[in-house]
């Protein structure tokens, strides 16, 4: 893989003359040792590209993300990892300089398909950012808010005048996903006040909760404990791990302990947006099979 690497950054061949794109893609599939896990994949990524501009941010990523279970994207500052988080429910969309190609399949479907309902696969692809942004609304708002815009709860007093008033439901939706995310305990006397009345820690676990709450099949973390302090940190990451019984969930991260820690496989990312290694955590940080990622992971560079 190192060799490709090197080949591929003097942009010549073996008989010296420029390297096309084509050729390139193609010698980094031939080169893939592709991983290899029991189960089905939640999203199966193919020759995935991604430009802002004239400047290629990610490079003929292919790779399928196993279902409930902990995926680690990780590699230097700028090395395309948000962006390709980014790409798995389409958020890019929203870069004007953004272009987008390849396929992602989520249940036999190209989520970059014109039909593609982007309401409905946010729902089903959710995402939880870096810094907690809650709403500026009650705890119970927070939770409740997604699914009263989805129209799967309706309370108020007209909902009660038409007697169809799901109150009832609300408290239980709001009980189980507080609770899921391992926040009930800490705000279940308190769920009529202001969400920004709560710890970066508790925010950020209840945009969790928030997530959770449009019962979504994947989740996409970017960085979710960044902004935390360790205990914080702590108490997100083995929320992580509780959630990847049901979900499959996806995190870009910093911290190589942190994706050592919590993850099953980890991709590693490398300059130019290439997965240069995508495999088993424990493979990944014990015994890689790229030169370039052993360097980065014992930090000689990066
Ligand atoms: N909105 C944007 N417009 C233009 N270029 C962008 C945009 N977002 C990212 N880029 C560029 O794309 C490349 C990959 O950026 P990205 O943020 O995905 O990397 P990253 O690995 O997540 O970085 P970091 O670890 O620092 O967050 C970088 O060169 C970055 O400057």
């Amino acid at each position: 893989m190192s060799e490709t690497i090197k080949e591929m950054d003097s942009e010549q061949n073996s008989s010296g003359s420029q390297t096309t794109k084509g050729e390139t893609e193609e010698r980094i599939r031939a080169d893939w040792v592709e991983y290899d896990f029991d189960g089905q994949p939640a999203l199966s990524v193919e020759d995935l590209d991604v430009y802002y501009g004239d400047e290629q941010a990610i490079q003929s990523v292919s790779m399928d993300i196993p279902e409930k279970s902990v995926t680690a994207l990780i590699g230097p500052s700028g090395c395309g990892k948000s962006t390709f988080l980014r790409c798995l429910n389409r958020m890019n969309d929203r870069i004007k300089a953004a272009r987008v190609d390849g396929n992602i399949e989520f249940h036999g479907q190209n989520i970059y398909d014109d039909d593609v309902n982007l309401v409905e696969l946010r729902k089903r692809i959710g995402m939880v950012f870096q810094q907690p942004n809650p709403f500026p609304k009650s705890i119970r708002d927070n939770i409740a808010y997604g699914p009263r815009k989805h129209g799967e709860l309706d309370t108020g007093l007209l909902a009660r005048l038409l007697g169809r008033d799901d109150s009832e439901e609300e408290e239980e939706l709001v009980e189980r996903c507080l609770k899921q995310a391992a926040i009930w305990d800490e705000v279940n006397d308190r769920l009529d006040d202001n969400a920004l009345g709560l710890s970066g820690g508790q925010q950020q676990r209840l945009c969790i909760a928030r997530c959770l709450s449009v019962e979504p099949e994947v989740i996409l973390m970017d960085e979710p404990a960044s902004a935390l302090d360790p205990i914080a940190t702590s108490k997100i990451e083995d929320l992580i791990q509780d959630l990847a019984e049901e979900y499959t969930v996806v995190i870009v991260t910093h911290s190589m302990q942190q994706a050592a820690r919590i993850s099953d496989q980890t991709a590693v990312f490398l300059t130019g947006g290439e997965l240069v290694e995508y495999d088993n955590t424990d493979k990944i940080f014990e015994n890689p099979e790229s030169q370039r990622v052993e360097d980065y992971i014992t930090g000689k560079f990066g």
